[in-house]
This record gives C-alpha cells, sequence and structure tokens, in this order.
C-alpha cells in the first residue's frame, strides 16, 4: 500500500492534456486562457480628460492670463475638437477627448465661471488632470496572458478589446458512475435495506459549480454488465469517476474489470483514513484516467477534494493552492494512516481556526455537513497540541 504523499504524486503525474475550445466571453469565468488577449488599440485610445473642467493652453496662463473666453462644451463621445484661439478654452467633461492645441485641464472646483468668462482661481501645472493616450498600454501589447484563470474583471478587460468569443482550455467530459444494488433514485422511497444515492448527487454538484460536463450512469453489482457498460463509457468519456465497489467485497467488481479492459492501476488504496481502497487509473494511451473512489460517503469526498481537484489545477496548468489552519484542540494521529479529520472552520485574530467535527467514521453522511472541509493529519505517534497548524483541504 502506498502513502498518500505517493499516492498524489502519482495523479499528478497523470494530468491529461485536454486541448482547446472557443468559450463565449460570458461562459468564460473561471476557465483557464489558452490565448494571449492583446490590445487591439492604445489604452487610452486618446488623450482623456480625468476631469469636468475646462481645457486650456497652458503658455497663455504661463503668460499671465487668467480669464479664459468659453467657446464650447465637450461632452464624452464626442470626436475631437480644437481649441483656436489661446486667449479662449473649452468646457470639458470626464471621459471626453482632450482638444487639440490645448494641454492643461483645470477642474471647475478651481474655476469662477461669470458671463462665459472662466477665471482660473488655482495654480495649474500644465499637462494636469490628462489620461494620457497609451499611457495604460499600447497596442499590440499583452493584456492578460495565456494560461491565467479568467476572473470577472478580465472579462471586462476583454470585453473592452472587443473578444465576444475566447479560447480557453477544454475541461474534461465526466462520467461520474454510482455502483451498487442497494441504491435507488432519489426521487423514491427506499425500502428497509436500500439507500438513495447521495455520493455522486455530491460530486455532480461539486463538478456543475465548476461547469464542468457529465454525466450521472449507474452500475448494478453485476460483473458483465459493469464490464460491457464501462467498455462504452471509456469511448465516450476523458474521466470516470467512480464511487464504491472497489474493497475487498464479493461484489466490488471494478478492479478486475478494470484490469479486463486494460486500465492500468496506477495504485490501489493508500495508507490514508477515511478513501483507503482508492483506485487510480488510465489506459495505455493516457487519454483516460478513473478515479475510483470507495463507496462510503465520507471517503468519496474526501478523496475528491484530495485527489481530483489538485488533478483538475495540474491538467489545466493551474498553481496548486495551499493553505494552512491551526487547530483549537489537540489532534490525535494514527501510526501508519495520514489521517483526513473533518473539521469546521472560523477566523481568529486574522487566522484561520479548526474546529474537529466527530462522526462514526465514513459512513457517516450527517457529519459531513456540518464541516467546512478537511485537515490533512500525517502519520506519527505524537499528539498534537492545540495551536498546531494543518494543511487544509476546504470543501465545497
Ligand atoms: N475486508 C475489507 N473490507 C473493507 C475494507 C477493507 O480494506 N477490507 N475497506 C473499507 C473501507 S475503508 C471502505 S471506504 C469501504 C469501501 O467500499 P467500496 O468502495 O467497495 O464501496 P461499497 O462496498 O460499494 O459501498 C460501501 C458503502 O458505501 C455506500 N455507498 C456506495 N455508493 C454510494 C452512493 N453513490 N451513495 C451513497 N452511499 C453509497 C454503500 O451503500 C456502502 O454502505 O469498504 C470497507 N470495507
Ligand atoms: O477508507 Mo474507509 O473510507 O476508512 O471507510
Ligand atoms: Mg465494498
Amino acid at each position: 500500500m502506498i502513502s498518500y504523499e505517493e499516492a498524489l504524486g502519482e495523479v499528478l503525474d497523470n494530468p491529461l492534456e485536454l486541448g482547446v475550445e472557443k468559450v463565449s466571453l460570458l461562459e468564460s469565468h473561471g476557465r483557464v486562457l489558452a490565448e494571449d488577449i492583446l490590445a487591439d488599440r492604445d489604452f487610452p485610445p486618446f488623450n482623456r480628460s480625468t476631469k469636468d473642467g475646462i481645457a486650456l493652453d497652458f503658455s497663455s496662463y504661463e503668460q499671465g492670463r487668467r480669464d479664459f473666453k468659453i467657446t464650447g462644451v465637450l461632452a464624452a463621445g464626442m470626436p475631437q475638437q480644437t481649441l483656436n484661439d489661446k486667449e479662449e478654452c473649452l468646457e470639458i467633461m470626464t471621459g471626453a477627448v482632450l482638444p487639440a492645441k490645448a494641454d492643461t485641464i483645470v477642474m471647475y472646483e478651481e474655476t469662477e465661471i461669470e458671463n462665459g468668462i472662466a477665471k482660473i482661481l488655482s495654480q495649474p501645472k500644465k499637462g494636469q488632470n490628462i489620461h494620457q493616450k497609451a499611457a495604460d498600454i499600447q497596442a499590440g501589447e499583452i493584456l492578460l496572458k495565456k494560461g491565467k484563470t479568467i476572473s470577472t474583471s478580465a472579462i471586462g478587460v476583454m470585453a473592452s478589446v472587443g473578444k465576444s468569443y475566447v479560447l480557453v482550455k477544454r475541461l474534461p467530459k465526466i462520467a461520474v458512475i454510482s455502483t451498487g444494488n442497494e441504491l435507488v433514485e432519489i426521487s423514491e422511497t427506499p425500502l428497509a435495506h436500500q439507500i438513495r444515492k447521495s455520493n455522486v448527487i455530491s460530486l455532480s454538484a461539486a463538478l456543475k459549480s465548476k461547469d464542468i460536463e457529465h454525466q450521472l450512469l449507474h452500475l448494478p453489482d453485476d460483473k458483465l454488465a459493469i464490464t460491457k457498460e464501462i467498455k462504452q463509457i471509456l469511448a465516450e468519456f476523458d474521466v470516470l469517476m467512480l464511487s464504491g465497489g472497489v474493497s475487498k467485497g464479493k461484489f466490488d467488481y471494478l478492479p478486475e474489470v478494470f484490469e479486463e479492459l486494460g486500465i492500468e492501476k496506477v495504485f490501489h488504496k493508500v495508507s490514508q483514513r477515511p478513501g483507503k481502497p482508492f483506485l487510480f487509473g488510465r489506459n495505455s494511451e493516457k487519454t483516460k484516467v478513473v478515479f475510483s473512489f470507495p463507496g462510503n460517503p465520507v471517503s468519496t469526498y474526501a478523496n475528491y477534494h484530495v485527489y481530483f481537484l489538485p488533478w483538475l489545477n495540474r491538467s489545466l496548468g493551474i498553481p496548486l493552492p495551499s493553505e494552512k489552519v491551526v487547530v483549537t484542540e489537540e489532534v490525535v494521529p494514527h501510526e501508519f494512516l495520514t489521517l483526513f479529520l473533518q473539521v469546521k472552520i472560523s477566523w481568529n485574530e486574522n487566522q484561520l481556526q479548526a474546529t474537529l467535527v466527530k462522526g462514526n467514521g465514513s459512513g457517516d453522511l450527517v457529519s459531513l455537513a456540518l464541516a467546512d472541509g478537511f485537515i490533512k493529519v500525517p502519520k506519527g505517534t505524537t499528539t498534537f497540541e492545540p495551536g498546531s497548524q494543518f494543511e487544509y483541504i476546504p470543501a465545497k
């Protein structure tokens, strides 16, 4: 059995080359940019007024003039005008184009306007209140680099250069598969010996929150049926994400079925709790990967966050986030297993602190909903004191 660290290393060593696709700008939020976005023009595209006031020729002020006759009003959206006479000025609004032959803007608050004459009350500096053409970026320069995760502000930047469609990294297409004869649909009333399938519903919600295309499928505890179906599913999807049927039981057929279908087992079973009987595999062409999670609800859920999400980030070229929290109580490690303990998170003096959520093992679905995430507790024999720091894996 391999350690958690080795297992994560193997998972991260098997990213998929997913390619790229074009999506509409509004659909691109959270996706990974697959092209550089260039400035299609200078930013700003013209000398732009940053204040409401008057535009004048500074040399006239320098020569002692303080009163300027107003000969027009410039609004944002008007084509560029010209200041025809040094002794005159033009009123100008924020965002309007600086007129030719003017070089300085004085805001209204620093003037007194009477009978069409603006009197300057302040001591303006040459060139003030002008956002110079190309000061932010020049046409042809890179505004956003490929590889960036698209934020809402990046969407605004792309809108400003007229990108209504944008090239992004493709997301994997995933089959989310429940296994087991005991499972019924959520809309059904289970008989005494049955339960509703919940694991795959959480997985589906988690994938939906990332806009990942996926399909919910179900397999009975019947080896022939499983083999036939998985063969078809493999042809259609990039990733198989299964829950259950992967441990030591008489009806846990998945490990042998994968082998028969040519799925290479990268590892099966990790020295961790929960989630020990996890199997990770891939096809020989390395175009498909299989996350076969143990069926206990907490195991499936923990392993999705511990392995699948980092794998997804690696496949998309996104840096892996790392967060630390401090525990409020003693934490007892396991001598041989890495533990993923459920915690509730709160803020304490600018630091995230974690309080353990006590549950009844990895079959306890109820405690799972009370937790915000997991802390990773390395194996060992020394109890951690309150205040010790742990890696935190948020679960959303
Ligand atoms: N002899 C051994 N027995 C078990 C071992 C072991 O090492 N040796 N490991 C235990 C651990 S740890 C786990 S975790 C489970 C994993 O079992 P499987 O992956 O084979 O899952 P199943 O047997 O199919 O189901 C286990 C449990 O989970 C429930 N389940 C499954 N799918 C769903 C679903 N979609 N929604 C809700 N609940 C689900 C299922 O009904 C079972 O109660 O094995 C231990 N045994
Ligand atoms: O790996 Mo299991 O999840 O401890 O029940
Ligand atoms: Mg089993």
